[in-house]
């Protein structure tokens, strides 16, 4: 399912309309009963007898959906107190017709920036937060009243829904505009958002500020604009297939993963054991001479293979059915100075990770000019702010206008700078290939785990990689796959997790696939 910036989402909207599929009004009038429902849905205490809403309506058409859904409240006996910040003649015509509707029912008050104090009620208020959804331009400067929805989201006993974004967070990147303190930021217990999810939801600090997200389908059927290439999540229908045609273990692949010295073999060996269990064929660790003993007293089902230098290498590589490198963890400054070229001349589908990145950071670009379109490279963050400066600078800088830059575009521009699949680590890993294509593998909301942010989960998480590259899997979705099933594992395992648990998940994440 694709995740849309506003752009993408008002393109969607604008080939329907064109199109005379279906008019603005009608999708308000659907967003509106879908958040209805939503509401309803999480809340089922709601559903019956009479309540009180405090609505907040903004300038745009996110207001438009706010009048829309006091209307159907208070058609079902609730109380209503809704208040438009500007002026409703200058409100666009969907929303202006709809703020029509209500006036029939309702009393429409102006927002000004200070506190408001619900009219004292049996019972709670449930605050409808309408403000700004996909068109928010620039810093939200109401701060009297982010802080109160931002309070009323942390108070368990106050329940808050954000139509389609809580405002003042910018639905294409998860960040909120402006250096408000997070305590002066909207949020919500419940997001409701229409056709598709936008990026913001997944990305950054948008799960947090969101709640619970809701998607409700307002009958659109353009995905996007035709030719857009928008973001795409991953999921299991969209994995790569990962079940094994029958053959022999030749057919499956074979990954060389290389190993720093002695006593630094750890990191190398649990990608090792990755890449088997994913079902590469074969996994030879290419050892120092000094560090052999050492791993061939901890490992029995990976080979084993003497890799001193570039020229050892280049000899191991004259081997054509190993067609899978990965190199990084545990590898050490020095051997990957010495050995990452070697890899990377071979042509063959390669994994960087760690020490294969950092050892570059002084000079990406010599690392860049050596990577071709089967490479894929794994940095965390810090890694990637020491590959790509300029553009970690530009997630780092307090965004003053919207929509503000995303992980997503960094991940891009920074896959198109390099010439190589980047997968940008996070609760949103975010994985970029240098046609534009993006993936991205949230593991928020019902699928956080905190846990997996531990010593070692990397290393595993790049060894799943280069299995499904050795399987012969293309380099993005071999990234996409891998990142998900690391997840998989980690949520099947739950907390206590240390990376050495990930690969015992996998045989039964695998089985509920139904690989
Ligand atoms: N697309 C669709 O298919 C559907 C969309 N739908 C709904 O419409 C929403 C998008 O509507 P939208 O484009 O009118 O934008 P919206 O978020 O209401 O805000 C724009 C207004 O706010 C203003 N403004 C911005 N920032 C500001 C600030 N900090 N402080 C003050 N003002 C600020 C901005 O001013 P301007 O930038 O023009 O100066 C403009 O006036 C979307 O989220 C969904 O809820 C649904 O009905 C279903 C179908
Ligand atoms: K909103």
């Amino acid at each position: 399912m694709e995740l849309l910036t506003a752009a993408e989402m008002s393109a969607a909207e604008r080939t329907d309309i064109e199109a005379g599929r279906v008019t603005g009004a009608e999708l308000m009038a659907r967003a509106g009963a879908g958040t209805v429902d939503a509401v309803l849905a999480k809340w089922p205490d709601l559903a019956a007898g009479a309540h009180r809403a405090v609505v907040l309506c903004g300038p745009g058409n996110n207001g438009g959906d706010g009048f829309v859904v006091a209307r159907l409240l208070a058609a079902r006996g609730w109380t209503i107190d809704l208040y438009l910040l500007g002026r409703a003649d200058a409100l666009p015509p969907d929303a202006r017709a709809n703020h029509d509707l209500w006036r029939e029912r309702g009393e429409v008050r102006a927002l000004e920036d200070a506190a408001i104090a619900p009219p004292a009620v049996d019972g709670e208020v449930l605050w409808i937060d309408a403000l700004f959804g996909t068109g928010l331009s620039r810093p939200f400067t109401l701060s009297a009243v982010a802080r109160q929805l931002g309070a009323a989201a942390r108070d368990p006993e106050t329940r808050v829904v954000a139509i389609d974004m809580p405002s003042g967070w910018c639905s294409d990147s998860g960040r909120w505009l402006g250096d408000a303190a997070p305590e002066a930021r909207t949020a919500a217990d419940l997001t409701v958002t229409f056709h598709r999810r936008k990026a913001g939801h997944i990305l950054s600090d948008g799960p947090t500020a969101c709640g619970q997200l809701a998607r409700v389908d307002i009958g659109l059927e353009a995905a996007t604009a035709p030719g857009a290439r928008p973001a795409r999540l991953v999921e299991p229908d969209t994995l790569a297939a990962v079940s094994k045609r029958p053959g022999h273990k030749y057919d499956h692949g074979h990954a060389l993963v290389l190993t720093g010295g002695a006593g630094r073999t750890g990191a190398a060996r649990l990608s090792a054991r990755a890449a088997l269990r994913i079902g590469a064929g074969l996994v030879t660790l290419g050892v120092p001479g000094a560090a052999q003993l050492e791993v061939a007293m901890h490992e029995t089902a990976v080979m084993l293979r003497r890799v001193d230098d570039a020229e050892a290498l280049d000899t191991a590589l004259e081997d054509p059915r190993l067609n899978s490198l990965c190199l990084g963890p545990g590898l050490g400054s020095e051997r990957a100075h010495a050995l990452v070229p070697a890899a990377l001349a071979s042509g063959r589908a390669t994994v960087l990770d760690a020490d294969a990145l950092t050892a570059f950071a002084d000079a990406p670009d010599r690392l860049f000019s050596k990577l071709h379109a089967r490479c894929v490279l794994t940095p965390h963050m810090g890694e990637f702010a020491r590959l790509f400066p300029d553009i970690a600078e530009d997630l780092k800088r307090t965004p003053e206008s919207g929509p503000a830059a995303s992980r997503i575009d960094a991940a891009r521009a920074a896959s198109v700078r390099c010439g190589a699949v980047v997968l940008l680590k996070g609760a949103d890993t975010v994985i970029a290939a240098p046609d534009g294509r993006v993936l991205v593998n949230a593991a928020v909301y019902e699928r956080s785990v905190p846990w997996l942010a531990t010593a070692g989960a990397g290393d595993t998480l790049a060894g799943l990689i280069a299995g499904l590259l050795a399987r012969g899997i293309a380099p993005l979705e071999a990234a996409g796959t891998g990142a998900w099933l690391h997840v998989e594992c980690a949520r099947r395992f739950g907390p206590g997790l240390i990376a050495e648990d990930l690969c015992g998940m996998l045989p039964g994440v695998l089985r509920e696939l139904g690989v």
